[in-house]
């Protein structure tokens, strides 16, 4: 980044904080949220200029409609803006002082107040939809951005914008699913967006500081007594296939891992760990709510509790509930809360658990009055983040490719979802900025995609069960793994009895815990790509690297010997 881009990104970075702060003080402030939108653009983060305009709709929704909850604030506040005239935010680039895109209006700012409150309100949502269509288009959402477009021309069918946008997102869906003709329902509806600590996040501790160590020893003592975690230095992985399996020296970064601090014996628990960050997509299904485990068939034994308060939620026993409602379910109980996300279509599975993670973890810090980011069950964990100067787009003509972001991003998982699921809980959207805005969801997003794991249905082979273990997910992996391990309603790790090759299994002290992410029984090259998503990148343990070079070194062999054949069988002919 150049020295000019670099004074841009700071007053753009101080104009978001004025806003922000702002919209602290008038939370229905929709003219704030289309200001803030069109900073995030500048900045580059697309995702958060759609998120603040579907807010910024949502409050030209409720001034419009004299029986909406927040109709009366939002109106006063709208008034209070456009008090002084036009706001600049609605008016097109180009235009003096109204907005006159399409060329169908000319706004008078002089009407009697009500003219011109509908006036503003009816510009606003244009601005909305188009920044939508815009925003959606640049985080690959095109189902999303071509719905909102339509909304859009719905209302104003000559806005050049709108067309205009209509022109790209047609284009760019006919490029993505090479095709002559685009049906709306095969839109691709999923993108990638930024996936950073953001430069105004300061919630993130220094993950390799003596305080962070001394607080996750201070947690492993009770579930992991012979384990410690420290920092260490990890290969820095490629996206897939390279050379770099010949290479002696692999660069490395900083990441923590799990330590043995006494010698483990073989079939020993290394650590035993519970987590009320846990999620099922199964509708009506008997799963704990709380630990997600299996209930037992009900009998007159049993030990199976409900919440006194509401319908169908059973937890395993008492112990269980007092866990829910002591971490996260004050905040869910009895608000129809249930049928979010559940059972899901196939292909939106993982999205659709992703999701429920979310609403837990935001049911946890409603229940608990704590930041999201501040929860203990989050703040320590692994992101897999980017810097944000790799993640930055630049615009300048000599720049290098624009970066690949990581981030799985839809309109649907990150923004409308994430709100809904806070509308049932009562929380209004507009006052809790400070706890719930969308780079929040974002950062928890980019954790739990970096940390959680699954559990499948062991008849469809679909995963239904999703949780975060923050303790075990310290443990880096290895194709020749010395754990081993199992989830259900608790998190279990123990020493292998046997490792890779028949070798009698143990941790000596000062041994890494080596987990494994993929079924360790398969091949070289399919335990690297299962392994890909969870590593975020090419596996180059040890075992993949002597594998990869004999299968690479038998291939070329074979070649040779064919060849050698081929020589003598042209010799002798
Ligand atoms: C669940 S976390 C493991 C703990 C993590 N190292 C930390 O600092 O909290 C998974 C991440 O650790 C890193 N990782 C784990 N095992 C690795 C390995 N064998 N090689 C390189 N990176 C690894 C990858 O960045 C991966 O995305």
């Amino acid at each position: 980044m150049d020295s000019d881009s670099e004074d841009e990104t700071v007053y753009l970075l101080e104009k978001r904080r004025i806003l922000t702060e702002g919209l602290f003080r008038l939370p229905y402030d929709l003219i704030a949220y289309l200001e803030r939108a069109a900073v995030h653009s500048e900045l580059g983060y697309p995702d958060l200029a759609a998120g603040d305009s579907y807010r910024a709709l949502l409050l030209c929704d409720e001034c419009a409609n004299e029986g909406f909850e927040y109709h009366e604030d939002a109106l006063e506040t709208l008034r209070l803006r456009a008090a002084d005239g036009f706001p600049p935010v609605l008016r097109s680039p180009g235009t003096a002082h109204a907005d006159l895109a399409g060329g169908v209006e000319a706004l008078t700012i002089d009407g009697d107040q009500d003219q011109r409150t509908l006036q503003v309100i009816s510009a606003a949502s244009a601005r909305c939809y188009r920044n939508l269509s815009i925003s959606l288009l640049l985080c690959g959402c095109l189902k999303s951005a071509f719905e909102f477009c339509s909304r859009g021309l719905a209302a104003k069918p000559e806005d050049e914008e709108l067309l205009q946008a209509m022109e790209y997102i047609e284009n760019m869906a006919k490029r993505r699913l090479k095709v002559d003709e685009v049906e709306i329902n095969d839109l691709p509806d999923t993108g990638l967006v930024r996936r950073e600590i953001y430069p105004w996040n300061d919630h993130e501790p220094n993950r390799f500081s003596q305080e962070t160590l001394d607080f996750l020893n201070g947690q492993l003592a009770e579930v992991a007594p012979k384990c410690e975690v420290k920092v260490t230095e990890l290969p820095t992985l490629l996206e897939s296939a390279s050379n770099t399996d010949d290479y002696g020296i692999i660069p490395t970064n900083k990441q923590l891992g799990l330590f043995a601090k006494a010698d483990i014996e073989p079939g020993e628990t290394v650590l035993f760990e519970f987590s009320l960050l846990a999620a099922n997509n199964r509708l009506k299904e008997s799963l704990c709510d709380a630990c997600s485990s299996e209930l037992p068939p009900l009998g007159e034994n049993t030990e199976v509790v409900g919440c006194p308060e509401c319908d169908d939620i059973m937890f395993c026993n008492e112990d269980c509930l007092r866990r829910a409602q002591e971490a996260y379910h004050p905040a869910v109980c009895d608000k129809d809360i249930d049928t979010v996300a559940k059972d899901p279509n196939p292909r939106e599975k993982p999205f659709a658990l992703y999701l429920l993670l979310l609403s837990r973890s935001l049911a946890m810090a409603a229940t608990q009055e704590v930041h999201p980011l501040e929860l203990t069950e989050v703040k320590y964990i692994w992101g897999d983040f980017l810097p944000s100067s790799a993640n930055a787009v630049s615009l300048s003509p000599n720049a290098p490719p624009p970066p690949i972001w990581t981030l799985p991003f839809s309109f649907q998982y990150n923004i409308s979802g994430p709100l809904h699921v806070l509308e049932k809980m009562d929380i209004d959207i507009f006052t809790s900025l400070a706890e719930y805005d969308l780079w929040i969801f974002n950062t928890l997003y980019s954790k739990f995609r970096g940390t959680a794991s699954a559990r499948v249905n062991k008849r469809n082979g679909h995963p239904e069960v999703a949780a975060v273990h923050p303790l075990w997910s310290l443990a880096n992996h290895d194709c020749n793994p010395n754990v081993q391990w199992e989830w259900g309603g608790r998190m279990k790790l123990w020493c292998r009895e046997k490792r890779i090759g028949d070798v009698p299994g143990g941790i000596k002290a000062g041994e890494e815990i080596l987990n494994h992410y993929c079924d360790i029984d398969l091949k070289v090259q399919d335990r690297r790509e299962w392994a890909q998503g969870s590593l975020g990148g090419w596996c180059m343990c040890e075992r993949c690297r002597t594998e990869a070079a004999e299968e690479k070194a038998q291939a070329t062999n074979g070649t040779s010997e064919e060849k050698l054949v081929n020589g003598y069988a042209e010799e002798g002919a």
